[in-house]
């Protein structure tokens, strides 16, 4: 069976879309007939807008939207978007509506088609109306997918243009979020084998989301209310807990009107949940009960006979319930639990975004629930920072939203087949062998940061010093630079922390802790730390440089399940950094070799 890495089509090798030095060309686009970057964004920004109308009704498909314009000008002649799986995809529909306009014309789309086995339609109708360039927000995010039907389009002659790879600056940037937002559910999907998961709540300017008493109904406005609404509309399932179907008794369904109709799942460790109750109705709404395995058999047992489909878990957790809704193919859940389930979801890592309506009243009252229970952070240093965060007034309310993880880019991934050989020539895309490491005590294991090799680098006043391991330097390097006595004390902290596994725990957890004393340019220049040091690593062990050559002809890739950045994930879904540097460092090492060589022949 072919490795992961392989069934994916071409790929830009680039480590990130911003400051890293391309060894692509990049086209700062130029047609026919000129046209600005700023077309290409609002057009690109049309067509996301439009895959969004219909978002939660293509699950587990992606949005797509598709525009066409009169050759290169601003005229859309034509439009569509995919309405829900198995109906007319969004390029036939635009091509059908543009007719003989199309010729000629130019395409946006914010996702590449997924051209897959036995359905080429949306390819096919590009290339039979004449379209003469294809501008495409995100490649597939699917490994399977991705980049075919970029390739069958250019095989086709048509011009394709990828946002990020080949038009690339700050004033795609807005497009790129666009795109991203749209599909950010099958982007989580792709990338972290989970559902994208949005945690939502309505609470009173004084932080709470219940009186003491629990009633809660309401606390934010009618218009706000309708809000939720859409969300659920948008929605593959609604999680709350036990309590929240006790005290009350919700319906959980969408009532703005939209054709989508989410699951509901309670989560209730007691099952000591009511024997009627609005959610047990299924032919509103799919019900699921997910449970500790044994609970209350008698009730599960009734509740079964209604329809409601009952889960037994042996240990009831956040974590394992997205699992299983994953293994569902849903991709987007929203948590309307009260705070004492929110935390532990939260804990499990399993909440990407949040959407919190304030609404301007205060309840009071010591007891009264709060939208998150226990995390157990002290220092207010630790809390969890949002990202991207956005206000918005809805009626007499605000809603504030923002990411607790970002939307993945999957862009760029690990090398595929055809652009293995622009990383290092000496690879045979067809013939080439993985070299996975992870461990130290794996065959190439010393390949690993956390393998005992100390390197001599030069510290922050230009004096060299020894550093225990490759990690101890990197991880070290988040805080090299800072004025800060604070800072300092963490850089000599983990070059001297005991073992790399140590300065690894420590650099992340201070980077977490406090991230204002990180240095401000750390994403940008966190390959090129790595790089230095791999680089003094394999120069300085004569046995370790042997090593390295001897693997030309393999893809070397960091087999680490979790760090999906360095590593190559579970399943190829990570961007396998560490691999691509090694690979790097092995090509500038033979290349080296080999002219010193030809400099010896002709010598002698
Ligand atoms: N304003 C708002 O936006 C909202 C307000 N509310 C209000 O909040 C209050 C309820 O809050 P709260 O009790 O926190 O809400 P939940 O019932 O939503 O969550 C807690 C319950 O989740 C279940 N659960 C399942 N797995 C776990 C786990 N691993 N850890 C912890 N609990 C788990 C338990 O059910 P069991 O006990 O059955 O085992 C537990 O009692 C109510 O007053 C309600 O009106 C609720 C939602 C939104
Ligand atoms: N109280 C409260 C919310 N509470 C959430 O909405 C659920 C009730 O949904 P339904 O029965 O479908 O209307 C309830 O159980 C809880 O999850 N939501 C809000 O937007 N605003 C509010 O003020």
């Amino acid at each position: 069976m072919p490795h992961p890495f392989f069934r994916s089509p071409p790929l830009p090798i680039t480590p990130c879309r911003s400051n890293h030095p391309s060894p692509r060309r990049i086209i700062t686009y130029s047609v026919a007939g000129a046209s600005k970057p700023s077309r290409d964004v609002s057009l690109l920004r049309r067509a996301a807008d439009l895959a969004d109308r219909s978002a939660g009704c293509t699950s587990p498909h992606p949005n797509f939207g598709c525009v066409i314009t009169r050759g290169s000008s601003d005229e859309v002649v034509g439009e569509g978007f995919l309405y829900a799986q198995g109906t007319k995809c969004a390029e036939l529909q635009a091509v059908e509506a543009a007719g003989e306009l199309a010729r000629g014309g130019v395409v946006y789309l914010n996702l590449e088609p997924g051209d897959c086995y036995g359905d080429h339609t949306a390819v096919s109708a590009l290339v039979q109306a004449g379209i003469s360039r294809v501008v495409v927000g995100l490649r597939h995010p699917l490994q399977h997918l991705r980049g075919k039907a970029i390739q069958s389009l250019k095989s086709e002659g048509i011009q394709v243009h990828v946002l990020g790879e080949d038009l690339q600056g700050r004033q795609y940037e807005e497009a790129l979020k666009s795109c991203l937002t749209v599909n950010a559910p099958l982007l989580y999907r792709a990338a972290f084998h989970v559902p994208f998961s949005v945690l939502k709540y309505a609470m009173t300017l004084d932080g709470k989301i219940a009186a003491s008493s629990g009633h809660a109904s309401w606390v934010s406005s009618r218009l706000s209310r309708g809000r939720v609404f859409e969300l659920r509309g948008r929605s593959d399932a609604i999680v709350v807990g036990g309590n929240t179907v006790r005290r009350d008794d919700p319906q959980l369904t969408a009532r703005h009107g939209g054709g989508h109709v989410p699951v509901r799942i309670v989560m209730s460790q007691t099952f000591d949940l009511p024997e009627e109750a609005k959610l047990w109705n299924v032919l509103e709404a799919y019900t699921i009960v997910a449970t500790q395995r044994g609970a209350r058999k008698d009730l599960q047992k009734k509740l079964a006979a209604k329809g409601v489909e009952v889960i037994e878990f042996d240990i009831l957790n956040p974590g394992d319930v997205m699992a299983c809704c994953y293994d569902r193919d849903y991709l987007s859940v929203l948590w309307e639990c009260g705070g004492g389930l929110a935390a532990p979801a939260i804990r499990a890592g399993v909440i990407h975004k949040v959407y919190a309506f304030v609404a301007p009243k205060i309840i009071g009252g010591s007891n009264a629930p709060s939208p998150v229970g226990e995390l157990g952070m002290v220092q207010m240093s630790q809390a969890l920072n949002l990202v991207d965060v956005s206000f918005e007034q809805i009626g007499p309310d605000m809603l504030i939203s923002g990411y607790l993880q970002p939307i993945p880019d999957l862009f760029p991934m690990i090398p595929s087949a055809n652009e293995i050989p622009s990383i290092d020539p000496t690879l045979s895309p067809y013939e080439t062998n993985i070299i996975s490491f992870y461990k130290t005590w794996d065959p190439f294991g010393a390949f690993s940061n956390f393998s005992a090799h100390p390197i001599e680098m030069p510290y922050e006043n230009g004096e060299r010093t020894m550093w225990p391991s490759v990690e101890h330097y990197y991880q070290a390097h988040k805080f090299v630079g800072v004025d800060s006595p604070v800072a300092r004390e963490f850089v000599e902290k983990i070059k001297t922390a005991n073992s790399p596994e140590e300065a690894a725990r420590m650099g992340r957890r201070l980077q977490r802790e406090h991230p204002k004393l990180v240095r401000a340019d750390w994403e940008r220049i966190k390959t090129d730390v790595m790089y230095r040091a791999l680089k003094c690593k394999f120069l300085t062990y004569p046995h370790l440089n042997t090593m390295l050559r001897s693997t030309a002809g393999s893809v070397l890739v960091e087999a680490s399940p979790h760090d999906l950045f360095w590593g190559g994930g579970r399943e190829g879904e990570g961007l396998n950094y560490l691999g691509r540097l090694l690979m790097q460092l092995r090509s500038e090492v033979l290349q080296k070799e080999a002219s010193s060589n030809f400099t010896l022949t002709q010598s002698t």
